[in-house]
């Protein structure tokens, strides 16, 4: 298992001021951009364009989450953008192998999502392939919403299936995570806690990070 990593979604964050709220968390491993496209998700959000700008302002590498149809045609421009992480959803590739090597061998590390109804184990062998797995706690589409508890056990089967297969890969949750579920999550097996509204409702959100941090750290030992 890797190191604990907070990962601040700007999603519920000041559409108008995105450089100063990305400064407020200078202490966050990377800051998690939602791109909606409003087919995939309900939703709409940010392009390429607007995720290169935010990219040469942000104090952390970008993590873009990319919700979108088409993610085989779509996902290489978000690495062109400056993200250090580019996931796509697996519902949306129609070639997941090739797009994860795609984006590494544009520069990015590879990461793939799995909404809440979608199962591990038929991509087990794609384990090797990502630097990271998304494991979705709400349906996406958008922030504040409540932390679905049926994704847990999920979370302990991706856990361990990365322990038998022996690899690196890097375990993602992302939705309703905050001081009263990343225990939860810590303690199924997840490293990487992406957190929108705890992280951005709270007064100073460079200490909310520290915050999930500790309680992270606190439920692994
Ligand atoms: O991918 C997402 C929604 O689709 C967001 O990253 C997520 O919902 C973060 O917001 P919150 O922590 O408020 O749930
Ligand atoms: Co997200």
């Amino acid at each position: 298992m890797g190191h604990i990593q907070i990962t601040p979604s700007i999603l519920n964050s000041d559409f108008a001021r995105l450089g100063e709220e990305v400064a407020r968390i200078p202490g966050a491993d990377w800051v998690h951009v939602d791109v909606m496209d409003n087919h995939f998700v309900p939703n709409l959000t940010f392009g390429p364009a607007m995720v290169e700008a935010l990219a040469r302002v942000s104090p952390v590498p970008l993590d873009a989450h990319l919700m979108i149809e088409d993610a085989d045609r779509n996902a290489l421009a978000y690495v062109e953008a400056g993200c250090g992480s580019v996931t796509f959803h697996v519902e949306a590739a129609k070639a997941p192998v090739r797009l994860a090597r795609e984006i590494r061998s544009a520069g990015a590390r590879a990461s793939m999502a799995l909404k809440p109804a979608t199962p591990i184990e038929p991509y087990e062998d794609l384990l090797p392939e990502l630097d990271m797995l998304l494991i979705m706690t709400v349906e996406p589409g958008f922030g504040g919403q409540k932390f679905l508890d049926l994704c847990l056990p999920k979370i302990r089967r991706a856990r361990a299936l990365m322990d038998k297969h022996g690899v690196e890969t890097w375990l993602q949750v992302d939705g309703g995570v905050s001081l009263e579920t990343v225990e939860r999550c810590a303690e199924a097996g997840a490293d990487v806690f992406v957190a929108g509204s705890a992280v951005y409702s709270a007064q100073d959100p460079d200490a909310m990070v520290a915050a999930l941090r500790a309680k992270a750290e606190a439920a692994r030992s």
